[in-house]
């Protein structure tokens, strides 16, 4: 799969970076680079700190201490990030298809159309259908069809495969590998191994 031809190159460093959640420092002291058409993997044990890293990466949580960049993003520049959480973001009196014409006014297009992001998350048939009939598992894949239909360099996946069966974890390892192959980076909180190939992929332990 094709899901854009190429994203200008950026780098995202961490230098001595702790994350804090509230008053408590969680992990501290993280020096990492993920570059272009690579991907991080975050492991560890629930309450490890995971998600607060992935939030302190998209700015909603400022650094207890050190620091990160996206070297080579553009300040001025459209937004570069999507975060992809524990939030489905889903509208259930929305179709399928409207749910995916609403992120697109708002968050640009450039990517997939709805239809083709709906057929790459198997959703197709189901695109006239109100979204809040979806399964736990089919609103995840909705959810993930919104990062395709607006491309962006980086990609902060939260449990991307919770609530998926074993095709649908395939599938975001197949979207993850197709952003990476357009020059993407990924951040990934994740208690499975994603199916990615080894050479483009790191893994960081956070606690015990
Ligand atoms: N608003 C808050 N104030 C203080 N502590 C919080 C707050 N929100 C979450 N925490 C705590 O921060 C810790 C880290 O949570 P986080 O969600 O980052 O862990 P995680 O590694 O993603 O876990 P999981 O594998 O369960 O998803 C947890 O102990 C949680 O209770």
């Amino acid at each position: 799969m094709t899901l854009r031809q190429g994203f200008p190159p950026l780098t995202l460093t961490a230098t001595g970076l702790a994350c804090r959640r509230g008053e408590r420092v969680l992990v501290e002291g993280l020096d990492f680079a993920v570059e272009p058409g690579r991907a991080l993997l975050l492991k560890g044990p629930n309450g490890a700190g995971k998600t607060t890293l992935l939030m302190t990466l998209y700015g909603a949580i400022r650094p207890a201490a050190g620091a990160y960049a996206f070297e080579g993003a553009d300040p001025d520049g459209p937004p570069f990030l999507h975060l992809f959480g524990h939030q489905s973001a889903v509208k259930p009196r929305l179709s399928l298809i409207e749910n995916l014409s609403f992120w697109l006014s708002v968050n640009g297009s450039g990517g997939l159309d709805p239809h083709a992001a709906l057929d790459a998350v198997g959703l197709g048939p189901l695109a006239r259908l109100d979204a809040g009939y979806l399964s736990a598992g089919q609103t995840r894949r909705l959810s993930l069809a919104r990062l395709l239909v607006t491309p962006r360099p980086v990609w902060l996946l939260d449990e991307p495969t919770a609530a998926l069966d074993t095709q649908g974890e395939a599938m975001v390892a197949r979207l993850i590998e197709a952003h990476l192959d357009a020059g993407g980076i990924a951040v990934a909180a994740t208690h499975l191994p994603l199916p990615i190939g080894a050479a483009r992929v790191a893994e960081l332990r956070l606690g015990s």
